[in-house]
Order: structure tokens, then C-alpha cells, then sequence
């Protein structure tokens, strides 16, 4: 069976690949994430979660090429404007402002490379957060959870009390879709479940 990396420094994948039974190894790439002139935010994930496994393939000694990458992106998209991490608490706290009381978009990307080929997908979910205050979003900030995460906020942490509703799949807004993973996956023959004993 080939032999997996995971292109990502975000423990949020890790963990949701540990998840469905994977066995990888994790790898940082880091890759130029500004956006292209007139790209759509759909095109954007779906080209960073491409070039982070390419940029992973390039890390990987060359008796490891036939190995697969996977890598992955995700960007909140409000009004199709793309809020990236917060640069400063002012910053994310004006990006929950802005989320405050509405819909908006999360859409993840991932890619799978081999050396071969590399195949990809975009999962895109609805998320409605109920109304915020102002001090409850200086309180948020002084979590320490909103600044490492696209939008600002964690579905999976504090902010689940900000979510109202949720069209699409809850493990892509935390940052890697595992249905969506486990299918591409054993499209380059690498089952989901390997930690699983039938008896
Ligand atoms: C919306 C949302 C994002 N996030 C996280 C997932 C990602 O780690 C991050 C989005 O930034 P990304 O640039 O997609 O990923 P990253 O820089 O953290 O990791 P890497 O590029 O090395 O794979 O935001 C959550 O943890 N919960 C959420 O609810």
C-alpha cells in the first residue's frame, strides 16, 4: 500500500485524519497563498490545497515519489470576499461583527497528489451564526481561539455557541472534509478504517 503525508501544519486536520483510521505522516509546507487577480474563493482553496501537496511531494526524498500527498485549504467567504486568519484583535473582532446575525460560507478544499496525478475537490457548507455582541467578541478574542483559523472562529471550539445552523459537513468547516477525504483516498488506493480489527 502506498504510503500517505499529510501537507498540513493544522492540528485540526491531523486529528480528523487520525480520525477515519489513516495512517500518515505529517509534513509542513509552506506555499504563496495570495489570491490571483479576479480569482473566485472556490478556484482559490481549491489551487492552495493543490500546491500544498505539491509543495509536500517536493519535500519528499525521491525513493518516496510514488508516495500520495494531500493537502487541503479553507477560507470563510462573506459576500464573496474571502476573511482570512485575523491580523489583531481588532481584526477579528470586526470579521465577528460581520458574521454576527447571518449566513456565510465556508469552503474546503483538498487535493491529492502521487507523482502521477493529482485530484481534487471542493466541499462548500452554509453556516448561520446567531447575533453577537460587541463584548462578547472581545471576550472570544481573549480565548486565544479566534487567530490561528480562517474567519476567525472554531466551529469545533468556543464559537459552536455562535452557530445556529449548518448546511454541509461539519468536519470541512473544521478544516478537512472526511467523507470527501476517504473518497478521493481510496482513489489512489489507500482505505479509510485501517485501525479498525474485524473480528
Ligand atoms: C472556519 C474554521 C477554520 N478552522 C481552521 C482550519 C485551518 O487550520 C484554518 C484555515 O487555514 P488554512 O490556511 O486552510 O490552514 P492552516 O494554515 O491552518 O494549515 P495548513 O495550511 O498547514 O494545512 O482554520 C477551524 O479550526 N475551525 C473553523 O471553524
Amino acid at each position: 500500500m502506498k504510503s500517505l503525508y499529510l501537507a498540513s501544519g493544522s492540528p485540526r486536520r491531523r486529528e480528523l485524519l487520525t480520525q477515519i483510521g489513516v495512517p500518515f505522516t505529517a509534513l509542513s509546507a509552506d506555499i504563496d497563498e495570495t489570491p490571483l487577480p479576479d480569482e473566485s474563493p472556490a478556484a482559490y482553496v481549491e489551487r492552495l490545497a493543490r500546491d500544498k501537496a505539491a509543495a509536500g511531494h517536493a519535500l519528499i526524498a525521491a525513493g518516496q515519489s510514488a508516495a500520495c500527498v494531500l493537502g487541503a485549504d479553507t477560507a470563510v467567504v462573506l459576500d464573496g470576499r474571502i476573511l482570512g486568519k485575523p491580523l489583531d484583535q481588532a481584526d477579528a473582532q470586526s470579521m465577528l461583527m460581520a458574521l454576527s446575525d447571518r449566513e456565510h460560507e465556508v469552503l474546503t478544499a483538498i487535493a491529492v497528489l502521487d507523482g502521477q496525478r493529482c485530484e481534487s475537490r471542493v466541499v462548500r457548507s452554509l453556516v448561520r451564526f446567531r447575533a453577537i455582541g460587541d463584548d462578547e467578541a472581545a471576550r472570544y478574542w481573549a480565548s486565544g481561539e479566534p487567530c490561528d483559523k480562517a474567519g476567525g472562529y472554531g466551529i469545533q471550539g468556543l464559537a459552536a455557541v455562535f452557530v445556529a445552523g449548518l448546511n454541509g459537513s461539519y468536519s470541512a468547516v473544521v478544516g478537512l472534509p472526511v467523507c470527501e477525504t476517504a473518497e478521493l483516498l481510496g482513489h489512489f488506493g489507500i482505505p479509510c478504517w485501517q485501525n479498525l480489527a474485524v473480528r
